[in-house]
């Protein structure tokens, strides 16, 4: 079984985050796809964020699919940080083959992230081309760490079966949609 996991804050979840999760659907050959919505971005103010809950009812709303589960399980963990979730699940279920899946922006920002070199070697990474950050991504200080280990995009099939760190990165259809040029009500939810 092969396992997609998608942190985000989804403050609020737009067209954007649905089309990184029908693409990697599809380009990883994954049986399904977890949305982790987290309780809070560690490197991100809260105080524009919306109740997890309320979160969480608009992206299974958004993203109606049967392999698609949304679920804010980390606030109930109490976790704070992505190294802690992807520990657990790669401990509690040995058997499912996981792929941590974030959009390119991310990747910018990943050597932030609390201890994200343990992350990289716990679980294979896919990161999803986004605009504004597309360029800028591949040369990040965490991509040059881990170029040694990213897999060709033709290869991004066998990528939940490799052992980690493994990593690729997948250029596609994109979106400019954001969370927060919605907030601010420059853009809306779904493109018209
Ligand atoms: N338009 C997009 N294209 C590709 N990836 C995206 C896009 N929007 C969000 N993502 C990715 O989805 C995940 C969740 O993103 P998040 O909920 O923070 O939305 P956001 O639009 O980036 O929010 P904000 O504008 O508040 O930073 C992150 O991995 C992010 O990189
Ligand atoms: O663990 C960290 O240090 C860390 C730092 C920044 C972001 N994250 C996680 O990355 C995911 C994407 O966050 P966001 O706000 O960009 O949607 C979400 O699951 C966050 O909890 C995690």
């Amino acid at each position: 079984m092969r396992i997609g996991l998608f942190g985000g804050s989804f403050n609020p979840i737009h067209d954007g985050h649905r089309l990184v999760v029908e693409e990697t659907l599809r380009r990883l050959e994954l049986d399904a796809l977890w949305v982790l919505v987290t309780p809070g971005n560690p490197l991100k103010s809260h105080k524009e964020l919306a109740p997890l809950a309320d979160r969480v009812i608009a992206a299974r709303h958004l993203l109606d699919d049967p392999r698609v589960k949304v679920t804010g399980f980390e606030a109930a963990h109490g976790f704070t940080y992505s190294w802690q979730t992807v520990r657990f699940l790669t401990q509690a279920m040995p058997d499912r083959r996981f792929v941590w899946i974030m959009g390119a922006d991310n990747l910018v920002d990943f050597q932030r992230w609390e201890r994200w070199r343990d992350i990289a070697a716990m679980v294979p990474m896919a990161v999803y081309v986004r605009p504004g950050s597309s360029r800028r991504a591949p040369v990040s200080m965490a991509a040059s760490y881990l170029a040694r280990w990213r897999v060709d995009e033709d290869d991004a099939p066998r990528l939940a079966s490799l052992r980690a760190p493994a990593w690729v990165y997948l250029h596609g259809r994109q979106s400019t949609l954001s969370s927060s040029a919605i907030r601010a009500g420059r853009q809306q939810v779904k493109p018209k």
